[in-house]
C-alpha cells in the first residue's frame, strides 16, 4: 500500500507541519514524519504548501437513491461524490424503494458501500414501516444486524403522529439510538412550494409557513424530554427553530441539530427565477433566517452541517415550478459553500468546520472509526483542501450522476485537493483515483 507524505501542510489552524499517512493510520506528524517515510517501500510525497488538512468529512444526511432510482445516482455514484467533496463517510437516508425499514435492506446499502471502496455508507433505517408513519419498522433488528443502525428517519416525510414519535424515541433508547426527524406539519404545508413570505405573495406560489417547521420542532423536543432520549433535528431552516433548539440546549436536553449549506447561503429570493433548481424541502427562506441558521452554528446551538445531497432527473427538475420535485445535491460543493458562509465570514475557524462537518456528525451517528481528529495512531481518514483557489461550478462537472446543483455558473471558494479513506487515496489532484 502507497504511503503519502504531505509536506509544510496546515492541520486545520495550525502551523504547517509534515503529516505522513501509512499501513491506513495517521503514522507521525512533525519532524518525525518525513524520517519516518525514508523507512518505508512506496512512498508518494504531496507538497502540502498552503493547503489545509481536514479530518476525512462524515454526512449525518445524504440520498444515495440505491435501491430503486439509480438513474439518478447510485451507492457508487453517490460515494464517489462524497470522496470529491472530502466525505469519507456519509449516512445513507432510507426513503429508498423499497424502504430502509428491514435489516435486509439496510444491509445490502451498507455492503455496496463496501465494496465500492469511496466512502463508509451507514444507512439510517426507517421510523415507520414504508414511511408511511403508521406503525413501527424494525428498529431493533437494523440496530442489531450488520449495518448497524444507530439513526432512524423518515426523511422526506414527517413523524407526525405524536404516539408513533414518543414511541419510536423510548424503542430507540436500548441500543443508544437516535430519531432524526423532518419536521414538516403536513396539514400547514399542504401544497406548499416555496416559504411562505413577501416572496411567495408576490409570485402567487403556495407557501410552506416557518411554524409548520416549529411546531414539530417545539413537539419533539417536549416528546424527547418526557421520554429521555435522543433526538436530531434534521435541516432545520428557520430563525424560531434555532431559539428553540437554544432553549432545549440550555435545559440539557440531548436534542442535535443540523443545517445544510444551502440554507446558510441561498434565500428565498431565488424562486423569483422560476427554477425549480432552488426548490428544496424545506424551503430557502429569508435573510434573516439565513443570519439565525449561521449564529446558530457559530454558537453551537446547531451541531452539524449535513448535505442534504438529493439527486434528482432531469425530467424532475427541467419542468416548472410546481412540478418540480424537491431536493438539490450538495456533496461537491458543500466544504466551498461553509467556508464562504462560516469562514471566510469570520464566524468559523477550521476546528469548528471539523467539528460540524466531521467529529460531530460522526458522534450523532455513534460512528467509532470516522470523524476522528488527525492525530498519530487514528485512521488515515484526510481531506486535503485549497481554501485559496476558487471555481465556478458547473453541473455537467459534476461526479454526481444527477446535475441539480443550485451552485450553477457561480464562483466559490476553495477545492478538495485530496482526499484518503482509511490511508487510501480515492481522490488526488482533485480528481478521482482512477481504478
Ligand atoms: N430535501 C428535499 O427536498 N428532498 C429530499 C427529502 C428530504 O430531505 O426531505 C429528497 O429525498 O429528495
Ligand atoms: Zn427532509
Ligand atoms: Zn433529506
Amino acid at each position: 500500500m502507497t504511503a503519502y507524505l504531505i509536506t509544510y501542510v496546515s492541520i486545520l489552524d495550525e502551523d504547517p507541519t509534515d503529516l505522513l499517512l501509512a499501513d491506513g493510520v495517521i503514522a507521525a506528524i512533525g519532524a518525525d514524519a518525513a524520517t519516518a517515510a525514508e523507512d518505508l517501500q512506496e512512498v508518494e510525497t504531496i507538497d502540502g504548501t498552503g493547503l489545509i488538512a481536514l479530518p476525512g468529512l462524515v454526512d449525518l444526511h445524504t440520498h444515495l437513491r440505491e435501491p430503486g432510482r439509480e438513474d439518478t445516482e447510485t451507492v457508487e455514484t453517490g460515494t464517489r461524490a462524497a470522496a470529491m467533496g472530502g466525505y469519507t463517510a456519509v449516512h445513507a437516508m432510507a426513503n429508498t424503494t423499497p424502504v430502509q425499514d428491514t435489516a435486509g435492506v439496510v444491509e445490502q446499502v451498507y455492503h455496496l458501500g463496501q465494496e465500492a471502496g469511496w466512502a463508509d455508507v451507514f444507512p439510517v433505517g426507517a421510523v415507520s414501516v414504508g414511511l408511511k408513519g403508521e406503525k413501527l419498522a424494525e428498529l431493533g433488528a437494523m440496530a442489531a444486524s450488520e449495518a448497524r443502525v444507530r439513526v432512524f428517519s423518515d426523511d422526506g416525510m414527517c413523524v407526525h403522529d405524536p404516539v408513533l414519535m414518543r414511541r419510536a424515541l423510548e424503542y430507540v433508547k436500548s441500543f443508544d439510538g437516535c430519531i432524526a426527524q423532518h419536521a414538516q406539519d403536513p396539514r400547514l404545508t399542504e401544497g406548499s412550494q416555496m416559504n411562505e413570505g413577501v416572496v411567495s405573495a408576490e409570485l402567487g406560489l403556495a407557501g410552506w409557513p416557518s411554524v409548520a417547521e416549529e411546531a414539530i420542532v417545539a413537539r419533539d423536543i417536549l416528546l424527547t424530554e418526557h421520554v429521555g432520549s435522543r433526538l436530531h433535528i434534521c435541516h432545520l431552516s428557520t430563525a424560531g427553530s434555532v431559539r428553540l433548539v437554544r432553549d432545549a440546549k440550555a435545559r440539557g436536553l440531548d436534542v442535535t441539530a443540523e443545517a445544510t449549506p444551502h440554507h446558510i447561503l441561498l434565500t428565498d429570493e431565488t424562486a423569483r427565477s422560476y427554477d425549480p433548481v432552488f426548490k428544496v424541502n424545506p424551503p430557502l427562506r429569508t435573510q434573516d433566517d439565513v443570519d439565525a441558521v449561521r449564529e446558530g452554528l457559530a454558537d453551537g446551538t446547531i451541531d452539524i452541517v449535513g448535505t442534504d445531497h438529493a439527486p434528482h432527473a432531469k425530467e424532475d427538475k427541467d419542468c416548472e415550478w410546481a412540478a418540480g420535485a424537491f431536493g438539490m445535491i450538495g456533496l461537491e460543493t458543500a466544504l466551498s459553500v461553509v467556508q464562504q458562509a462560516m469562514v471566510d465570514t469570520g464566524k468559523f475557524t477550521w476546528q469548528d468546520v471539523a467539528r460540524t462537518m466531521s467529529y460531530t456528525p460522526a458522534a450523532i451517528g455513534r460512528l467509532d472509526n470516522q470523524g476522528l481528529p488527525i492525530e498519530v495512531g487514528n485512521p488515515a481518514n484526510v481531506c486535503l483542501y485549497d481554501p485559496k483557489a476558487t471555481r465556478v461550478i458547473e453541473p455537467s462537472e459534476q461526479v454526481s450522476r444527477s446535475e441539480n446543483t443550485p451552485y450553477a455558473g457561480l464562483e466559490l471558494p476553495g477545492r478538495v485537493i485530496a482526499t484518503f479513506l482509511r490511508g487510501n487515496a480515492t481522490v488526488l489532484d482533485g480528481a478521482l483515483v482512477q481504478r
